[in-house]
């Protein structure tokens, strides 16, 4: 069988506290991905958010239903959105084609059956990002490149933090129940992405922080503001950030990262912000 899933159980924040290395990786970052032929998902208790990846050699593979969603289909209850951080790739809705070229997203709404993923050039597999919330309505499903996306301009070179968030998912966008996507790209140089730092403890967040070269990392904060622990993210590797949690990096080189949102309130600016001195 093509497709594998891992549970993650929802931890407190004193419980982290407490973790090692090791088990910090184990419980909050998902080392592995995108691996050829296969569709590969962690299921959080977080929001019961799933982050899955897909990497489509020279055959398609198929979105199958995996035990913890207990449904016959896995958007029987559930809505999903993929972001392609591949080659150029096509995902097949219920027999529609939609071709996804490199940050391209779409969305595909609960109760869509046959979601097929493939890619264009098997020597350049297309890279599925996958991320799906249980939904209650039927929105219909729709293709977002990345020049349909809200683009918000933040930071400065000076705190190398400059960076442009992309907002996949707005008003103008295609309509979520849960879901928030985008994606934020660094000026050269800039480093650090979400500093000032903030919680949002009406939804869990995931990152996946891509475009790495193999040596260079991500030092990604997490933890209540004034208990923080670090891990080290490598390219492909996705991190879930628990709602308690700031979710927070800084990079030894240039990367691009998605970052997605599943819980109450889809409103993006609603979050706590985290004044500077009160981090610890
Ligand atoms: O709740 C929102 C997310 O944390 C991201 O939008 C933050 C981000 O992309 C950034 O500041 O660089
Ligand atoms: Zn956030």
């Amino acid at each position: 069988m093509s497709t594998d899933y891992d549970i993650r159980f929802a931890i407190d924040p004193v419980t982290a506290g407490t973790m090692n290395t090791d088990e910090l990786r184990e419980h909050f970052l998902i080392e592995e991905l995108f691996t050829l032929g296969g569709v590969n998902w962690t299921y959080s208790h977080y929001d019961r958010m799933a982050v899955g990846g897909v990497m489509p050699g020279a055959a398609g593979l198929a979105l199958e239903p995996i035990k913890p969603t207990g449904t016959e289909n896995f958007l029987d209850r559930r809505e999903l959105i993929a972001a392609n951080v591949g080659g150029a790739g096509t995902i097949t809705v219920d027999g529609v084609e939609h071709k996804l070229m490199p940050r391209d997203m779409i969305y595909i709404g609960m109760g869509s059956k046959a979601v097929q993923f493939a890619s264009d050039d098997a020597n350049e597999p297309a890279k599925f990002y996958l991320l799906s919330a249980p939904a209650h309505a039927r929105h219909p499903t729709r293709l977002i490149k990345i020049s349909e996306a809200k683009r918000l301009d933040l930071g400065s070179q000076e705190t190398a933090n400059e960076r442009s968030i992309f907002q996949f998912i707005h008003a103008d966008s295609a309509k979520t129940c849960q879901l928030v996507v985008g994606l934020t790209i660094f000026a050269p140089g800039s480093v650090w992405n979400t500093m000032p730092a903030h919680v949002h403890d009406r939804r869990m967040e995931a990152y996946l922080y891509f475009d790495l070269k193999p040596d260079a990392f991500v030092v990604h904060l997490m933890g209540e503001p004034d208990e923080t622990r670090h891990l080290i993210v490598r390219n492909e590797q996705a991190v879930l950030s628990p709602p308690w949690s700031i979710h927070s990096g800084a990079g030894t080189g240039a990367y691009t990262f998605i970052w997605a949102m599943a819980g109450d309130n889809v409103d993006y600016t609603d979050v706590d912000k985290v004044a500077m001195e009160a981090l610890r």
